[in-house]
């Protein structure tokens, strides 16, 4: 994915191939500018690949679709509308022909429950917390069935109880619906808690997956029996190692980089991501 700038086409990611199967749980992480919203906007349709791109069940993903429902950091609900009727706004787009109005509302309603803030639906995002508005966020989300969930960080801006919380109802939610997420996050901890999978980025430009670790830990997971299994131990320190030893030094890994290859040789920039969902 090479960007337009003044100085000249930026490249942020180079080659990256990946392939996620229906259902699994898929982290990326990677230091900070490494390309990871990039990757992410590509499958929400939100941003078009220079080569490569993203399909999705066999269809070539161009645009934004209910399908992909993407959680910010910082939710965008509608200041204007009440939290039931942000839920409502994506209730109405994806089901308004299939489900009758007693059914939207018993489903707006289930969906503001299963992120604890059912009551709370007359309130106006400036009147909740950002925690608050942040579940009302993924609950909107939800409440769109999608096949593919797509996180850009999204319990970064929350206190540690939130957190845990949101991470917990999302564990639960994901075994439910059984629906694709790609979530980024910076938190070791709540990748290897999450995840089927953690995709560890190199240090951009010309980003590519580094590492791509299978998180082979039972579920349901319970982070208090967790925090002294030797095995989500063994992943844990197998990212810390990544991002703190292996990817460290960005300008060093990027100089040894250039330094082996053929200068006269420019790097093709290939984007194939494939979500296979
Ligand atoms: N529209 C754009 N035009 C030019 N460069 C861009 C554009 N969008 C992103 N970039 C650059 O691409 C690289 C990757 O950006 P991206 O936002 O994907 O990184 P990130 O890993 O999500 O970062 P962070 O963790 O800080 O959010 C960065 O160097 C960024 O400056």
């Amino acid at each position: 994915m090479a960007f337009d700038t003044q100085s000249g086409p930026f490249v942020a990611l180079d080659n990256l191939n990946l392939k996620i199967k229906k259902g699994e749980f898929v982290s990326l992480i990677g230091h900070s500018g490494c390309g990871k919203s990039t990757v992410l906007n590509i499958v929400a349709g939100l941003l078009n690949a220079s080569k490569g791109g993203c399909v999705l069940d066999g269809h070539e993903v161009t645009t934004p679709g209910p399908e992909r429902a993407v959680v910010f950091q910082n939710h965008s609900l509608m200041p204007w509308l009440t939290v039931y009727e942000n839920v409502e706004l994506a209730v109405q787009q994806v089901f308004r022909k299939s489900m009758s109005r007693k059914e939207r509302k018993e489903w707006i309603l289930h969906n503001l429950a299963l992120v604890h803030m059912d009551h709370a639906i007359d309130k106006r995002p400036g009147e909740i917390s950002g925690g608050m508005a942040q579940r009302v966020g993924i609950a909107r989300a939800l409440a769109m069935k999608p096949s593919v969930l797509l996180m850009d960080e999204p319990f970064g801006a929350l206190d540690a109880l939130t957190r845990a919380h949101l991470q917990d109802s999302l564990m639960e939610i994901q075994k439910d619906l059984n629906n694709t997420v790609i979530m980024i996050t910076h938190d070791v901890d709540e990748a290897v808690l999450l995840s089927d999978r953690i995709i560890m980025m190199t240090n951009g430009p010309a980003a590519t997956i580094g590492e791509d670790l299978a998180i082979e830990l039972p579920r349901p997971r319970d982070r208090v029996t967790l925090a002294d299994n030797p095995d989500y131990m063994h992943y844990r320190q197998a990212v810390m190692s990544f991002l703190y030893e292996k990817q460290r030094f960005p300008d060093q890994e990027k100089q040894k980089d250039d330094d082996d290859q053929d200068h006269e040789e420019s790097s093709e920039t290939r984007r194939g991501l494939q979500a296979i969902a």
